[in-house]
């Protein structure tokens, strides 16, 4: 699976080059081939012009030179054309290139597609961003060079109607008949039978929205061109489907309007704000940050979550890409029923573990319990996650609360997160009921309690990572197990935990 993250849309990209090379190779090889062929056949032709013109065929066969070159043409020279023409070796060559890249890399699916749009289509949804702003390559406001043509667009709202994203799809198709009617580069006579393609989708798309008027007027136009388009076909198709109930709006979850205004970084409507957060240096911690004090910037009080900046230097980072690029990256799942791993798409990312046995990860390792003050005994290794296209990771406590893994002690007391890259464009972590976005800054660490003191669970701490806009984002994450943290962060005689009780769903 590639869309899931952007270190495997590499592979793709290395993938289309080396297509790119082998075809080149194949049509300058065919190219020569064919000059040969085509000077061969030149020769032969003024032979034979020059055999009929000037004598006449039989006193140019009763001539025993010509008469050898004949049967010597066609013993010899014909069978050297004929045989590479048959076998022809450069499509062969082309043929095992192609074959090799398909074992060694893999090209894409129709799943892949889909999961890449529907990447897209998750931006459209969080961030509002237009289908003909995307067409044009604006992004968030930023122009990319990177417009889209009709059948880019068109495709894209077949998928759409495939997803069952019927308002998106629409969008999109009418976006490719606007590219479309104004395509230079397409003869006038070309274009309806492509319009009649999107025009029958569009229908398509009206009738499952509950508008078969529309849907109608839109057949009748295709019918009109194009009488004998397979569009004929689908009042058979909407008999067949049941449409009543069919036009139900995708309603979006509860947390989806905090999540979406978050992720925009845009501060909820509330009262209270963060007035009393304060950035400061802190040389006392522990004696390790005596000279090179930790650089806090607290970004939310009670739960208590804190960023601490230029934590990782760039080798270091680098050395963990390094390692986890050593092993395969798998499509991370999410803790499903029953303490099995599911894939689904409220995360979209890849991901692999890291232990503590390098010096570097020691040192990591090191660093987060000098911080935390926690006891990195029982913690989990380090898992290091790449989200892809549209990529994000919905709403959800880092605790397990129930089915907890037999093989921790405890529950997930805390979570240090390292953000390994920048991102160009969105990503940010946002903490739904807190009223806090983070966009990540490569080498900063952001750091909470996913428990209260007397271990119960503390549901405030619920956050997401946003769909990546553009760029790439890397995260690490090291999970603190509270089996160990007896003596580090003994329970208070009374329980905290009443405070977020509110905030239960
Ligand atoms: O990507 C993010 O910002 C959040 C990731 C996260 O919450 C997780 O991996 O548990
Ligand atoms: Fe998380």
């Amino acid at each position: 699976e590639f869309y899931s993250s952007v270190d495997s849309m590499q592979d793709l990209g290395q993938l289309e080059l080396e297509l790119l090379n082998a075809t080149r190779s194949y049509l300058k090889a065919q190219q020569q081939q064919i000059n040969l062929y085509r000077k061969f056949v030149e020769q032969l032709k003024r032979e034979h012009v020059m055999a009929m013109d000037l004598i006449d065929l039989d006193e140019y066969l009763g001539h025993p030179l010509h008469a050898f070159r004949l049967i010597k043409r066609l013993v010899y020279d014909w069978d050297a054309l004929h045989a590479p023409v048959v076998e022809n070796k450069p499509r062969e060559d082309y043929r095992q290139v192609v074959d090799s890249l398909s074992k060694e890399v893999g090209f894409p699916d129709l799943s892949e597609l889909q999961g890449a749009v529907k990447g897209l289509a998750r931006l459209q949804r969080v961030y509002n961003f237009t289908a003909p702003d995307l067409a044009d390559g604006i992004i968030n406001g930023f122009f990319y060079d990177s417009e889209m043509d009709w059948r880019d667009c068109y495709e894209i709202g077949v998928q759409l109607f495939d997803l069952g994203e019927h308002h998106r799809s629409l969008e999109w198709l009418q976006e490719a008949f606007r590219l479309l009617r104004a395509n230079p580069e397409m003869k006038e006579a070309e274009k309806p039978q492509f319009i009649a393609d999107i025009r029958e989708y569009a229908a398509l798309a009206n009738f499952e929205l509950g508008k078969p008027t529309r849907a109608g007027t839109l057949l009748e136009k295709v019918l009109q061109t194009e009488p004998t388009h397979p569009a004929r076909h689908i009042q058979k198709y909407v008999d067949y489907r049941d449409l009543a109930g069919s036009n139900k709006h995708e309603k979006e979850p509860s947390w989806f309007g905090n999540y979406s205004r978050l992720c925009q970084g845009r501060r909820l409507p509330e009262k209270g704000s963060g007035t009393s957060l304060r950035c400061f240096l802190d040389g006392k911690r522990h004696a390790y940050f005596t000279l090179a004090p930790l650089q806090v910037e607290q970004v939310h009080l009670d739960p208590d979550i804190d960023v601490y900046h230029g934590i990782l230097t760039l080798d270091q980072i680098d050395s963990i890409f390094e390692a986890a690029d050593k092993q395969e990256m798998t499509r991370s799942g999410v803790a499903g029923d029953g303490g099995t791993r599911t894939v689904v798409d409220l995360r979209v990312s890849q991901q692999t573990w890291l232990d503590y046995e390098s010096p570097i990860m020691k040192s990591i390792a090191r660093l987060v319990v000098f911080i935390s003050g926690f006891d990195i005994a029982g913690a989990e290794a380090m898992q290091v996650a790449n989200y892809g296209v549209g990529g994000q990771y919905e709403p959800h406590p880092d605790y397990f609360e129930v089915n907890l893994p037999s093989d921790f002690k405890g529950d997930r007391i805390s979570t240090s997160m390292f953000y390994l890259s920048d991102v160009e464009q969105g990503g940010y972590t946002v903490f739904t009921k807190l009223n806090v976005f983070l966009p990540p800054i490569k080498g900063a660490l952001v750091m909470w309690h996913n428990l209260h003191r007397s271990l119960d669970v503390d549901p405030r701490t619920h956050h997401a990572g946003c769909p990546v806009i553009v760029g790439s984002k890397r995260i690490g994450n090291i999970w603190i197990h509270s089996g160990h943290q007896e003596f580090r962060r003994p329970c208070n005689l009374t329980s905290d935990s009443f405070k977020s009780v509110a905030y239960r769903e």
